[in-house]
């Protein structure tokens, strides 16, 4: 696959591939991509891991649209980044999203279901590089690549 990586989401040399542990349990229950109590959320949930590579399932519907029948970029880019991101927590460390490359290379139509799978090209200190890829009825329809950071607890410590 032509990688969608640019210079910041592309891990220096030297970086290594942690293998990935067991699926994370939702973290957050009310978290957009995974939350079952997220009531306008997308609740993607693991389908397989493949070695290094996760997999799920996102399937389009009317709520998500952008244009008349088809999905918004926005809310496929947020089914990516949920994709990236636990794979970025099966490293077995806390990460948030720094920087989110999307490429969208054909529509999704309403009714869709997207075959997701991320993986993890490299992590350098604080820093994971995560990819993604998206199929609809086989046919390569987003990509994405990712720079992930490593964060403390504190990170999600509720604000006032
Ligand atoms: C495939 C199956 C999927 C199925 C899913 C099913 C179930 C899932 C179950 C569990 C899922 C579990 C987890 C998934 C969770 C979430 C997924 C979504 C993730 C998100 O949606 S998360 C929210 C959005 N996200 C934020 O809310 C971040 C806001 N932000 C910050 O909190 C700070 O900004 C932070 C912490 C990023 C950095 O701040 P900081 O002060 O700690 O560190 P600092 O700035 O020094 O950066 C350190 C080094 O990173 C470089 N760096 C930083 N940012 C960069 C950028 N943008 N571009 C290029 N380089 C960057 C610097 O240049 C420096 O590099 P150097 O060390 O070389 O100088």
């Amino acid at each position: 696959m032509t990688t969608p990586a640019s210079a910041k989401t592309t891990p220096p040399t030297g970086a290594v591939v942690p293998a990935l542990k067991e699926p994370p349990p939702t973290e957050y229950d009310g978290c957009f991509g995974c939350g079952d109590q997220a009531s306008d959320g997308i609740r993607l949930k693991h389908t397989g891991l493949d070695g290094k590579v996760a997999e799920t399932a996102f399937t389009v519907v009317e709520a998500h649209q952008g244009a008349p029948g088809l999905a918004h970029g926005g809310i496929l880019a947020a089914a990516l980044d949920e994709a990236l991101g636990s794979v970025a927590w099966m490293l077995g460390k806390r990460y948030v999203t720094g920087r989110l490359e999307t490429d969208f290379l054909t529509p999704v139509p309403v009714g869709s279901t997207v075959q997701l799978r991320a993986w993890c090209t490299g992590v350098d200190g604080r820093k994971a590089y995560l990819e993604g890829e998206g199929h609809v009825d086989g046919k390569l329809a987003v990509r994405a690549a990712a720079l992930f950071i490593e964060v403390p607890e504190e990170h999600f410590e509720e604000r006032p």
